[in-house]
């Protein structure tokens, strides 16, 4: 490694900071959020430093302890030790602290010192520490460990200066490599007992507010009542706040569309843009503020540090439903999208929790899943207020999640009934201070969303739906047709040889070609069907369209292509990634397979007493 550029690691117990200090650093946009196990994978960035080196940060997902046992704690390990594929040893290892909870991070301090590694200890959170009141003699604790030690606070820009002046500076001597034995073990609580007495004065009741916070939301019964209710207003708050910006997107889209015929000569060109990419695409694009409003909620949720303690609360259903509360944390990954979600199993650390959580997660609704029902809620659930107060439409929302979750925890319990070992394990896990979230980091995380959704949008979304226009519009009708073109196109062959299949539950031609595309990414249902039906003549921006599904699908078909949304065997790209992170084939199938056969039934009772009922 030449001098120049300097290859940093930056390790630690989980929810100290790392992967914040490292956004401070190289300017990154990884995912921070208030609880343990976010960072799973290695990540690396690079800054210039002031005196015009280069060097090279990795963050690593955070570990308690080098007995790694999950997958995400032994690539740490294995970066530390040099055994990661393709990487050498890192020259520095900065080893992040929290401040406020030194008690625990020391520990593992000590452990990392230990690998014969230069160090540097970075005591971060030194604000809310310096709030709650904790005294640490910084030079003191340097001395006593013999590693440079530098305060940090990763959540303000200049909070990280004194470790930039550090790691900079000359890379400091590396402590003596030791052995790693049960004795030395046993030693390092003598050791971290020595360290807090000699270095830090705590005063007396640390975290009052969040003792007395958490004596009503870990409550058995008031605690499930808050939950409950918390999780119900985000539901309303997003129709409320996310439905006239989604209508005034959607209006515009049909105001450009109404234009562009004007301006373009009648012809195929014509019909892409007008009902390819404005009536389609720009159906889609309607709903980005529906996911953002979503977002901006979890997001708070997440920074505020009340998202563990749901774990906490519903540990005891978990378990009893054959999940951990372990598998909280990717299973509300898994509303963004399934990916993460099923990513973020790496930090379980029995096998068979991680297949159950992995199996189930699609089942958590997706935001891609979110276009797909505000447009059929939009088309079919009338706007009235139920009980006075709460929206209907809000209702349907919030029971559509429901369903996926309560899927989840009937499979997870099936997945349960059918194994041998019926062990359980106690939920472990360290229950994160309150914070009041941080503005950039909400921000960071709702720009990172709405990224990801134009992305898809300019991407696989427009891909398909050029795709689908195409379908629909070629060939043309006979000379002498006496029926709607599209009846004669690909699309309408295509939909009409599905249909077979889905008949039972009550999809039209329409609804079963769309299901095709949204295989690949679920919006694309939404722009598939806005491009069928325009091309069809019928409806070409976002309310046009609701008004052509209301006049074409009955109710009790609407509901049961929402339902079969709920539980259909997830995009591909989740398909593809439980294959990478099982490495078997057979669960994919697993997985397919019983979300299909769910979904089907499902959504054919749904169909069957949706029409007897109306
Ligand atoms: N007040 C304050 N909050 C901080 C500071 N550093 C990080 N945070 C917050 O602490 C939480 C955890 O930060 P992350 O960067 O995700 O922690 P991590 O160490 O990467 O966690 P894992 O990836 O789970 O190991 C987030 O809510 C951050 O906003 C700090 O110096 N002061
Ligand atoms: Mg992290």
């Amino acid at each position: 490694m030449s001098a120049s550029t300097l290859r940093i690691a930056l390790v630690g117990n989980p929810n100290c900071g790392k992967t914040a200090l490292f956004n401070q650093l190289t300017g990154g946009r990884q995912k921070v959020a208030n609880y343990a196990g976010v960072t799973v994978e290695r990540k690396e960035g690079r800054f210039t430093a002031p005196s015009g080196r280069v060097l090279h940060l990795l963050d690593l997902p955070g570990t308690y302890s080098f007995d790694a046992t999950s997958p995400d704690e032994q690539i740490t390990r294995d970066v530390l030790e040099g055994k990661y594929p393709g990487e050498a040893v890192p020259d520095l290892v900065v080893c992040v602290a929290d401040a406020t909870n030194l008690r625990l991070h020391l520990r593992f301090v000590l452990e990392v010192k230990r690998l014969g590694l230069p160090v540097v200890l970075a005591l971060n959170m030194m604000d809310a520490a310096r709030r709650r009141g904790i005294a640490i003699d910084v030079a003191e604790l340097s001395r006593r460990l013999g590693v440079p030690v530098v305060e940090t606070v990763a959540v303000k820009r200049d909070g990280v200066k004194a470790l930039i002046a550090r790691v900079d500076g000359a890379i400091p001597e590396a402590p003596p490599a030791q052995p790693d034995d049960a004795a030395s073990r046993a030693d390092l609580h003598a050791q971290v007992r020595e360290l807090m007495a000699a270095t830090v004065t705590m005063p007396r009741a640390t975290a009052k507010i969040d003792d007395a916070l958490d004596h009503w939301a870990l409550h058995p019964v008031f605690g499930l009542a808050i939950l409950t209710v918390v999780m119900f207003l985000v539901f309303q708050a997003v129709y409320a706040a996310g439905k006239p910006m989604s209508d005034l997107i959607g209006d515009g889209f049909g105001w450009l569309g109404a234009h562009a015929t004007a301006w373009m000569p009648a012809g195929p060109l014509q019909s892409l843009v007008v009902d390819g990419v404005f009536g389609g695409l720009g159906t889609v694009v309607g709903f980005l503020p529906v996911i953002l409003v979503l977002f901006f909620f979890i997001l708070v949720l997440e920074e505020s540090g009340y998202l563990p303690r749901a774990a906490f609360l519903l540990d005891r259903l978990m378990v009893s439903v054959g999940l951990t509360g372990r598998s909280f944390i990717p299973l509300l990954s898994s509303f963004a999208c399934a990916i993460p979600g099923i990513m973020g199993t790496r930090s379980i650390t029995d096998p068979r929790d991680r297949l159950s959580t992995i199996l189930v997660a699609p089942l958590m609704t997706c935001s891609a899943r979110l276009p797909v029902y505000a447009l059929l809620i939009g088309a079919f659930i009338p706007t009235r207020r139920v009980l006075g107060i709460f929206n209907m439409q809000g209702l349907v929302l919030f029971a559509l999640y429901a369903i996926g979750i309560l899927g989840a925890m009937l499979v997870g319990w099936v997945m349960k009934k059918l194994r041998r070992d019926r062990s359980e394990h106690a939920l472990l896990m360290e229950l994160p201070s309150y914070r009041l979230p941080n503005v950039r980091d909400v921000a960071i995380g709702l720009w990172e969303r709405g990224m990801i959704f134009m992305k898809r949008l300019t991407g696989v979304i427009l891909g398909l739906t050029i795709l689908m226009w195409f379908l629909s519009t070629f060939p043309s009708a006979p000379a002498g047709a006496t029926g709607p073109a599209i009846d004669y196109s690909f699309a309408g062959y295509i939909g009409r040889g599905l249909q077979v299949i889905f008949a039972p539950l009550g999809f039209n031609w329409q609804m079963s070609v769309s299901l095709i595309p949204a295989f690949a990414a679920r919006e694309t249902a939404v722009a598939a069907l806005a491009t069928v039906y325009a091309v069809g003549g019928e409806g070409a921006d976002g309310a046009g369209l609701a008004q052509a599904l209301a006049a074409n699908f009955s109710l009790a078909s609407a509901l049961s292509l929402m339902v079969w949304f709920a539980f259909a065997p997830q995009c591909m790209s989740t398909l593809a990634v439980i294959r990478r992170e099982t490495n078997s084939w057979r669960n994919v199938g697993i997985s397919f397979g019983y979300m299909f056969a769910v979904a089907y039934v499902a959504s054919f009772l749904t169909y069957q007493i949706a029409s007897w009922l109306t």
